[in-house]
């Protein structure tokens, strides 16, 4: 079984991201490496933040390392907070100032104009330089007050409409079913059979 570090400090990634590789590679994370700095996230798209985090860790570690860079894309925002998701409200990264930030900007917004989409961009990278990129999507609709309590960051406030609930009221396996990341990770999942690595 191959061994992976995660190029994350989010725990909520880094649990769903342990839980979808069950079985598949011994999980690390940097939780495992706490002298790694802070990763500066220049990257103006997700693929290329993702890029410069697996490359960073694979690099540090001298392990395969898998690097997630997700985020919100709201229509009626032109997109926005995209890969600002995580600073949206300020570099402190507080989910729910982010949250509330995020209801303002579309307060009077009606409900048809309130579309969404989650990304997660991936990128594996061996320290002998292959990678591997992919990207998974999820749709929906920003609502006005938030719903739930599982998951992490937006998930309250992304309702998905075949399932009449908010990512926030899934259970985790719900969430890793239709999620941009469970579906970016089944596509990696895929590549690694295909090209052995
Ligand atoms: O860069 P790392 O260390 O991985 O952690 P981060 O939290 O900074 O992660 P990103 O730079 O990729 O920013 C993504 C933000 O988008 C949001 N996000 C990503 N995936 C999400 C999900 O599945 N549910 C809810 N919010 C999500 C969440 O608020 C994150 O802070
Ligand atoms: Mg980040």
């Amino acid at each position: 079984m191959k061994n992976i570090v995660l190029a994350t400090k989010n725990e909520g990634k880094r649990k769903e991201l342990e839980t979808l590789l069950a079985g598949a590679a011994a999980v690390y994370s940097l939780r495992d490496y706490p002298d790694c700095p802070e990763i500066e996230e220049t990257g103006e798209t997700f693929v290329a933040n993702a890029r410069i985090k697996a490359d960073y860790v694979a690099q540090f570690t001298g392990l395969p390392s898998l690097a997630d860079d997700s985020g919100l894309a709201v229509d009626a925002l032109d997109g926005s907070p995209g890969v600002y998701s995580a600073r949206f409200a300020g570099e402190e990264k507080n989910d729910g100032k982010n949250n509330e930030k995020l209801l303002h900007c579309l307060e009077g917004v009606p409900r048809e104009e309130r579309t969404a989409r989650f990304i997660c961009a991936l990128v594996y990278k061996n320290p002998n330089g292959e990678a591997i990129e992919v990207e998974g999507t999820c749709e929906g609709e920003i609502v006005s007050e938030p719903k739930g309590t599982n998951g992490f960051g937006y998930d309250p406030l992304m309702y998905i409409p075949q399932l009449y609930k908010t990512l926030a009221e899934l259970s985790s396996e719900e969430k890793n079913r239709i999620s941009h990341r469970g579906k970016a990770l089944q596509k990696m999942k895929a590549e690694w059979e295909k090209s052995g690595m």
